[in-house]
């Protein structure tokens, strides 16, 4: 139990109705989840508006009610706090709620399109190899020290957040690697957090769904920079275009890193293979298991973390030769007669782009590439007819299939991606709705030595259709496929 007035602390309150000498049980920003001697903030989301709900969250119990507009009939016994913005006043309450734990160990958020996972689990892989206590808020999974807790969001909601980081602080973790997706930023699902850095990897086409132009989708990661405190660093891909756009107006220490650029922190390929690449990190070489250029990217941006905490150059070189990157992305596996299995997180064009050229500078003659792909559902749907002609022009075979229709029809999400689709490429396009069976025509069609990328789920262990979500696995299945094969 804690204080309203403590609760409150540094949030910009614009009326008080009722009495400020309560204590908060729990906070809820979803009616449902209420109960007695509950704060409630109403929050105006995508769907719904959290203020319809302030009647039902009083009903159940609430006795504090946080919103941007006062309901018409208020009651005698609740407190009400009106504010500017709900969601911004959640993000502060919730920390305070938890007594603000992010300010109790080292927390570096991750932004960008593509390589945020990866970024922020090798980090979390590094620093427990270095001897700390570590936790990891990520897609894939979240992690208190070496307990694993389920990932229902990149980055999670501010109370489900800060409950996180009070767990990591509980069990005596020095640092936690996070995740901070674009929504997170614009929903205010990370204000009030302290943070020693951040880091940005790249911004290319993705959520347009949710932020309707690149521009708004660009100020959203932005906002993340402006938000750091003077103590903080911002680590930016000074190679993307947008890397000193992040700069431009932030209080952190700035700071670079690139493959091509000049960079504070500069990296480069010496050669590339299947299995790991050597690359020179600023004067030392380092062999890693990590393969192609964009993951050059990410294990660079990783390096420059470790050593803007202080970490010693040669231990951190050293254990990151060693380390793999996070589940399902460009996982390798090989069936008995020689074809090439991977499988990979690309959902993006730029990410389908990335790992096929990948794919296309390491296959050795003219292999066949076959990919395997489709599109969320309820998601961004201007990037599906992109990342399909991206996969028809550097793949020699391409099924188009399902991925999380959600409430879709996958049919049609696959039309759409049909369209884009250049007219000479046509022939060597199929599609087949059922992704099973499309993960195994793609193996039939392969010959030895051939490379069947199946893209888009990774690590995801489900296909969501109409609000269900069906076991899946696509690393599962071609395990599966490839032993029948040779059978
Ligand atoms: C589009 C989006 O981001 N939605 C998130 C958002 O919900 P919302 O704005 O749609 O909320 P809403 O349904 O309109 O409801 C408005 C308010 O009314 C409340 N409510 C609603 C119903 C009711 O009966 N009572 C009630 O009080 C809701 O709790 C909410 O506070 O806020 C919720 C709480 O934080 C999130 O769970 C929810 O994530 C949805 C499920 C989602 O799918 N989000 C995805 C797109 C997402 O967040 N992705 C990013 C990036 C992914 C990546 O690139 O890696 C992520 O960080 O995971
Ligand atoms: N630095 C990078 N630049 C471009 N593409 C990348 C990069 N790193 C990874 N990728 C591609 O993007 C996919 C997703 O990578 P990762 O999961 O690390 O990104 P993410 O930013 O966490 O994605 P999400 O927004 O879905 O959480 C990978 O499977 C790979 O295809
Ligand atoms: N986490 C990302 C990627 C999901 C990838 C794909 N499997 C899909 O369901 O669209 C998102 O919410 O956009
Ligand atoms: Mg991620």
């Amino acid at each position: 139990m804690i204080s309203l007035s403590k609760i409150l602390n540094g949030v910009s309150i614009k009326q008080v109705i009722g009495s400020m000498d309560v204590t908060v049980h729990a906070v809820r920003f979803d009616s449902r989840q209420v109960v007695d001697g509950d704060l409630f903030v109403a929050v105006r989301g995508t769907l719904t508006d959290g203020h319809v709900f302030i009647d039902k969250a009083v009903a159940l119990g609430a006795k504090i009610v946080v919103c941007e507009q006062l309901p018409q009939d208020l009651s005698g016994h609740i407190t009400y706090i009106q504010v500017e913005n709900a969601g911004f006043a959640l993000g502060l309450i919730a920390a305070n709620f938890y007594d603000n734990p992010s300010a109790k160990l080292k927390l570096v958020g991750v932004t960008g399109t593509n390589g945020k996972t990866t970024v922020a689990t090798l980090l979390y892989k590094l620093f427990i190899e270095l001897g700390f206590r570590v936790g990891l808020i990520s897609t894939v999974q979240n992690k208190v020290n070496e307990r694993v807790i389920e990932s229902t969001h990149t980055t999670p909601d501010p109370i489900s957040l800060n409950e996180l980081l009070c767990e990591m602080v509980n069990s005596g973790c020095d640092y936690c690697f996070m995740e901070v997706s674009s929504h997170a930023v614009a929903q205010h699902r990370i204000t009030g957090l302290s943070f020693v850095g951040g880091v940005f990897t790249n911004l290319t086409h993705d959520h347009l769904d949710f932020h309707k132009t690149f521009d708004a989708y660009l100020k959203a990661k932005k906002a993340f920079f402006d938000m750091l405190p003077k103590s903080a660093f911002a680590l930016v891909n000074i190679d993307d275009k947008n890397g000193s756009v992040m700069l431009q107006n932030t209080d952190a220490y700035k700071k670079t890193y690139g493959l091509k650029n000049i960079a504070d922190f500069k990296g480069r390929i010496v050669e590339s293979h299947f299995n790991g690449m050597l690359m020179q990190i600023d004067t030392r070489e380092v062999w890693i298991r990590l393969v192609g250029a964009f993951n050059a990217y990410n294990l660079l941006a990783v390096y420059s973390v470790a050593i803007l905490l202080e970490q010693d150059t040669t231990r951190v070189l050293t254990i990151l030769s060693r380390l793999t990157g996070a589940e399902g992305r460009f996982d390798t596996l090989v069936s008995g007669n020689g074809v090439i299995g991977i499988v990979d997180y690309a959902h993006t064009p730029d990410a389908v782009e990335n790992v096929l050229r990948t794919i296309v500078d390491l296959r050795k003659n003219k292999e066949q590439i076959i990919a395997v792909l489709g599109c969320g559902g309820d998601r961004d749907k201007t990037k599906r007819p992109e990342m399909a002609a991206v996969a028809a022009n550097l793949s020699d075979k391409v099924i188009l299939t399902s991925d999380n229709p959600r409430s879709e029809d996958p049919q049609q999400i696959i039309r759409e991606m049909e369209a884009g689709i250049p007219a000479d490429k046509k022939r060597h396009v199929f599609s087949i709705t059922d992704r099973y069976e499309a993960i195994k025509a793609a193996v039939h069609l392969a010959q030895p030595g051939d490379i069947v990328l199946i893209a888009g789920k990774g690590h995801e262990k489900y296909q969501e259709v109409m609000g269900e979500k069906r076991p899946f696995d696509d690393k599962a299945i071609l395990k599966d496929l490839f032993k029948e094969v040779n059978d």
